[in-house]
């Protein structure tokens, strides 16, 4: 697995915060009906999505969202530009935000393995974890059967826990959507709103 893990995009950066709060309130945030096997469920997260003009389009879980212009939400090339000063070399184009809100949201586990990302994709993903308002007691902060949590392709139960803290930053690279899955769990009990940023090349 090629997996790099950063404290943070900078040590002790005030922006970060402002940058939740801008996410949070100007980003068009919805969340999409998925089909599956016929009938139509509610993703169980919050969803927008920025690309360069003229790039293939993304289609995942059967759904096409609208792919917004990096000049509609300018701050985000702030946030690319952070996140490239702290991987030199890097190149992203595209751009998918997810929103968490409260301990009910989740995305299942998955490999982002689509073909328009090539054979061996670089995806960053910077996190934010605000508390923003009191969220409803979950019911059933479980999270997914142990069984499902499993390497691709194998029966051996190796799995990575990574805490996605305020502000950090973690890069999958190489072979690592070939070779593994992974997810953001519900979360018991949480009173924070989690909102992620996966920064992608499309070919
Ligand atoms: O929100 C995250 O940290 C990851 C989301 C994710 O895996 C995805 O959108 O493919
Ligand atoms: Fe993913």
């Amino acid at each position: 697995m090629d997996v790099l893990k950063l404290k943070a995009v900078s040590e002790e950066n005030p922006s970060e915060t402002k940058w939740f709060h801008y996410l949070d309130k100007h980003i068009p945030w919805i969340r999409p009906s998925i089909p599956v096997f016929g009938k139509s469920f509610l993703q169980p997260r919050d969803t927008c999505y920025v690309a360069t003009s003229g790039l293939t389009e993304l289609t995942y879980s059967g759904y096409q969202p609208h792919a917004y212009s990096w000049d509609d939400y300018p701050r985000l090339k702030n946030m690319l530009d952070a996140v490239y000063k702290a991987l030199p070399g890097s190149s992203f184009n595209s751009l998918l935000l997810n929103r968490y809100n409260c301990g009910n949201d989740y995305v299942g586990w998955h490999s982002d393995d689509e073909k328009l990302y090539g054979r061996t994709p670089e995806i960053a993903s910077l996190t934010f974890v605000l508390k923003k308002k009191p969220c409803k007691k979950s019911r059933d902060g479980s999270g997914e059967p142990a069984s499902k949590r499993l390497k691709k392709g194998s029966h051996d139960a190796d799995q990575h826990t990574f805490r996605l803290r305020h502000g950090s930053l973690m890069v999958m690279r190489g072979y690592t959507q070939r070779d593994w899955i992974h997810s953001v769990p519900k979360r018991a009990k949480a009173e924070a709103t989690l909102i992620n940023l996966t920064f992608r090349w499309v070919f």
